[in-house]
């Protein structure tokens, strides 16, 4: 009892705090950075990390850029100059397609070939862990991006374009894998009616042959490898509400998939491959664009959606009430405002059609066609026991009111008890199954884990967009952004409607009600991102159970705390693209690129202001990867790099004096001065400045001391006796020593090489092995995996236990030779190794990290997690199976803010108590 109160208590305390770490962690991490540090460090342009100018990072695990030998291409009749990436290998593609009676659905995959820096660090973790570099081989598709584009079928020709300026019709499956024994070049992947229809243009225009797949098998592998492959998916969405809901995939069948295309399909759905189409309606998609535009000329379909947005269907539809002198027919349970019949009060009226408003028209149009396919899906469901109704096709669009109404009518015929559900890629299930059908396409190997939905601008303009060119270029893209956002706010939700209060009748609501009165022609193309297919990613072996990890603390979907976020994020803005800028020396290239960032970026918060949910279940890590992403879109490689390089020359200059203040000091209090100093340098990470004011007068080592002083215990959480304990043994009675210590490393300068290096020497002394686990990919003035050896290089000449450890983990040149004639193997010592996590992000998501990390922990009894990002907005919740010790510092005021440290020392080993 007493210890679940503690229990409680010190978790309340922890969340009590985060409001305050939020704003004390953007503040740091974007604010400009001028602390003694950098003043003191006059050479701070001197390259200390050779490889970080020379080449981009290209992480295993992430599809990057490779920006080595970057020339400008400067070209008299263009303003801006191209770059050129000499490097940068051609993406293979292929495509499949789904030509449907409304629209053409485009599904294709780009892949960067296989380049990823085979440098010294990677081939010592190799060989130390014995880990391997994935199954590429064997599943030629894998790491890759899938990508998601439609254009309307009577415009073809448009089509036609897009593949040819992106040759995507040239990069059969086949061809680029085999070993050239069966040659597909010529052939691509093909459903929906249009596969027979247009197969001769395609042959004409595109010299490829279209090779056929029926149109349900396809819908149904798109639908179940989406609900299987893809978190939340799927959505319910009642009375304007969107939800999110994770179906297990063995407990995903049978259901019904009602495809509302042109016409509607609906499928039963057992199993992979198992399935009949048990009816249909003529009804449909084509329908309501169909007889809108005749009614209400309207020119495109969004124009008319849109106008039903304004309508009020009681001039068009007759209701129960108009029969009934006002009264609801109670006894058969219809209300007054119930529509009795669709359109049916325009015969009795003596008006002509321009005598009615089209938006009444839109209305009445897209309710009568919603309720009837929720009646007849309902109907269906019913006449085969089924409870989940998934729909997709078009005709939805991501639209609330059509969702919402679909909702209602399965709700009400069903008396609850089916549920209507909707599908992000709604209408890309056919093209997606179409994919699916090439052979060898390793899709349905492909796990959760190893996809990754991004969001770039690129990606709705090229594609999701139905008009327009596609965009060859970042240059192309930039220009498209410049003009794109000349035009205002385009980039935007569908707007989210709200139920009227007490409203009556079958409809739930009579009205939609818009915030926004336009329908954002953009908005259903932004809902579907960039697929990336990431094979070397896994679950962190070490989770206590995956299934109820979920790293993001804070909850997004609660609409102040996005808007807390969000608006942090916008005003670190500026600061954050002077960084960039300046980080690529300020060139008038570098400015455009910062400017087209700056005003994607502010695209995306704003979208996300507007629907919150328009990027699928965001949490505050996905938000803060997309800030990084979205840089790297435009091709800012690493923000801080000047920064970083700085600070970690100023930190490993004081770093011997502070060795040999650690090693005068007796075992107990050098483990609690180590603790102590990690989290007096983690706090170097704010940089605010108010602390630049105070410490300005002080040196590196001053400024690190002071801090530590002032990391007093007690701390908010502060299970320090019990790392202790578990360090140093009891009394009577000695610990065994860890055997290997995973270290989530944070920021560069005085946090990794005065607070984590220290801790992490003094576990090697101990004789557990160290693991320095840092991002793939540069994230504020996080510390990258590809930076950390030349860290350790520089700190190690000052220091034999990590000489020596570098050595035996291969991190150092001369330690290659010994490595490879095996001698290393007789020495005593534990070796130092450095892993990549897999992200480029300040936080971490555990579900979805490089296989070396995943392989670094299967020996690993150890977890420390240092810093905001990764051991409180992410992972404060988390529980392993090792023993795991996060580390954090936090404050609203950093001055008075010193003691606000959380501390806790979590023990899942067998039979002992959790402390949190
Ligand atoms: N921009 C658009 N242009 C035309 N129709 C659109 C657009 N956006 C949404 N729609 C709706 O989507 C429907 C088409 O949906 P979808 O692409 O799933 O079907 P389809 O494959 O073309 O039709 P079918 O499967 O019956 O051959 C249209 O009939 C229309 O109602
Ligand atoms: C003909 C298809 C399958 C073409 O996609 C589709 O438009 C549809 O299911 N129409 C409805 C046909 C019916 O079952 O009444
Ligand atoms: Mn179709």
């Amino acid at each position: 009892m007493a210890a679940s109160l503690e229990k409680e208590q010190k978790q309340n305390q922890v969340i009590g705090i985060i409001e305050e770490e939020k704003l004390q962690k953007q503040e740091s991490k974007s604010s400009n950075k001028i602390t003694r540090t950098q003043v003191e460090s006059g050479e701070g342009e001197r390259e200390m990390t050779p490889t970080a100018s020379n080449s981009m990072h290209r992480s295993g695990s992430r599809p990057q850029l490779d920006v080595s030998k970057a020339e400008i291409q400067v070209n008299e009749e263009e303003k801006y100059p191209t770059i050129l990436l000499p490097n940068q290998s051609d993406d293979l593609s292929h495509l499949a397609l789904d030509i449907g009676g409304s629209l053409i659905k485009l599904v294709y995959f780009s892949r960067h070939e296989n380049q990823s820096v085979d440098d010294k660090r990677k081939r010592s973790v190799n060989e130390r862990l014995g880990f391997s570099k994935g199954n590429r081989r064997s599943y030629p598709i894998l790491g890759g991006r899938l990508h998601f584009v439609k254009f309307e079928t009577r415009k073809i020709n448009e089509c036609l374009d897009f593949i040819h300026s992106k040759q995507l019709h040239c990069g059969g499956l086949e061809p680029c894998y085999s070993d050239g024994v069966t040659d597909q070049n010529g052939i691509i992947k093909a459903t929906g009616g249009g596969a027979y229809k247009y197969a001769d243009l395609f042959k004409e225009r595109l010299g490829v042959s279209l090779d056929k797949e029926d149109e349900m098998d396809c819908l149904v592998a798109g639908a179940n490898f989406l609900l299987k492959a893809i978190r939340h998916e799927a959505f319910t969405h009642m009375e304007g509400q969107k939800e999110f809901v994770q179906i297990e995939p063995n407990d995903l069948f049978p259901y019904l998939l009602v495809n509302i295309g042109s016409g509607v399909s609906m499928i039963k759905v057992d199993g992979d491959g198992k399935f009949e189409r048990i009816s249909g309606t003529n009804v449909g998609g084509g329908t309501y664009w169909g007889l809108g535009r005749l009614l209400t000329k309207c020119k495109s379909f969004d124009e008319l959606l849109e106008l039903s947005q304004k309508g009020d269907n009681r001039s068009m539809d007759m209701l129960v009430g108009d029969i009934y002198g006002g009264l609801d027919y109670s006894k058969i349970g219809l209300s007054a405002s119930t529509i009795a019949s669709s359109f049916g009060k325009t015969i009795s009226e003596k008006k002509e059609l321009e005598e009615y408003r089209p938006e009444d028209i839109s209305l009445s149009l897209l309710r009568m066609i919603s309720y009837n396919i929720g009646q007849i899906a309902y109907l269906n469901a019913l006449r085969f026991r089924l409870k989940r109704i998934f729909f997709g096709g078009f005709f939805i669009r991501g639209h609330a009111y059509t969702m919402d109404t679909i909702s209602f009518a399965v709700h009400f015929w069903s008396n609850g008890e089916a549920q209507a559900m909707f599908l992000r890629h709604e209408g890309f299930l056919g093209a997606l199954g179409a994919f699916m059908s090439y052979e060898k396409h390793g899709l349905d190997d492909l796990m959760v884990h190893q996809l990754v939905e991004r969001f770039p601008m690129g990606a709705p303009y090229t594609g999701g967009k139905i008009h327009g060119p596609p965009l060859g270029n970042l240059n192309e893209k930039i220009s498209w952004m410049e003009k794109f956002l000349r035009k205002g706010t385009e980039i935007t939700a569908p707007v989210p409607m709200t139920p009227l209060a007490g409203t009556t009748g079958l409809g739930g609501f009579e009205v939609p009600l818009s915030k926004g009165s336009t329908l954002r022609s953009d908005a259903s193309a932004l809902s579907v991102g960039v697929l990336h297919l990431v094979p070397t990613l896994e679950v962190f072996p070490l989770l206590a159970d995956p299934k109820l990890y979920e790293p993001n603390t804070i909850d997004l979907s609660d609409n102040s705390e996005l808007e807390y976020w969000l608006t942090i994020l916008s005003e670190h803005l500026s600061d954050l693209v002077d960084k960039a800028v300046a980080s690529e020396g300020g060139t008038d290239d570098a400015k455009r690129r910062g400017d087209a960032f700056a005003r994607a970026f502010s695209a995306h918060l704003a979208r996300l202001m507007e629907e919150p949910s328009a990027y699928g279940k965001l949490g505050l890590a996905n938000l803060l990867e997309m800030r990084e992403e979205c840089l790297r879109e435009f091709h800012f490689v690493d923000a801080y790099r000047s920064i970083k390089q700085r600070e970690n020359e100023a930190s490993l200059a004081v770093l011997p004096d502070l060795l040999v203040e650690l090693d005068s000091m007796d075992e107990e209090s050098r483990l609690l001065t180590l603790i102590e100093g990690v989290l007096a340098a983690n706090i170097f990470d704010w940089g605010s400045r108010a602390c630049v004011d105070l410490y300005h007068k002080g040196t590196i080592i001053e400024i690190y001391r002071m801090s530590r002083n002032k990391m007093r215990r007690p701390w908010r959480v502060d299970d320090f006796d019990d790392f202790k304990e578990r360090m140093l043994g009891a009394k009577n009675k000695k610990n065994s020593r860890h055997k290997r210590a995973l270290l989530f490393v944070d920021n560069s300068g005085a946090d990794i090489v005065l607070g984590m290096l220290p801790l992490a020497r003094e576990l090697l002394r101990r004789g557990t092995e160290v693991v320095l686990v840092a991002n793939s990919l540069p994230a504020l003035n996080d510390v990258t995996a590809m930076e950390l050896p030349d860290i350790i290089a520089e700190a190690a000449k000052h220091c034999d236990i990590l000489r020596r450890a570098a050595e035996v983990g291969g991190l150092l040149v001369d330690a290659m030779i010994n490595t490879s004639n095996s001698s290393i193997e007789n020495s005593s010592s534990v070796p130092l190794m450095v892993v990549e996590n897999g992200c480029g992000s300040p936080c971490i998501d555990l579900r979805q990290v490089s296989s070396e990390l995943a392989a670094a922990a299967k020996d690993a009894d150890l977890l420390i997690l240092e810093g905001m990002g990764r051991a409180l907005h992410t992972n404060l919740n988390a529980r392993f199976k090792c023993d795991a010790l996060k580390v954090i510092v936090s404050g609203l005021q950093p001055l008075l803010q010193f003691d606000e440290i959380i501390w806790h020392f979590h023990h899942s080993v067998f039979g002992r108590v959790s402390l949190i």
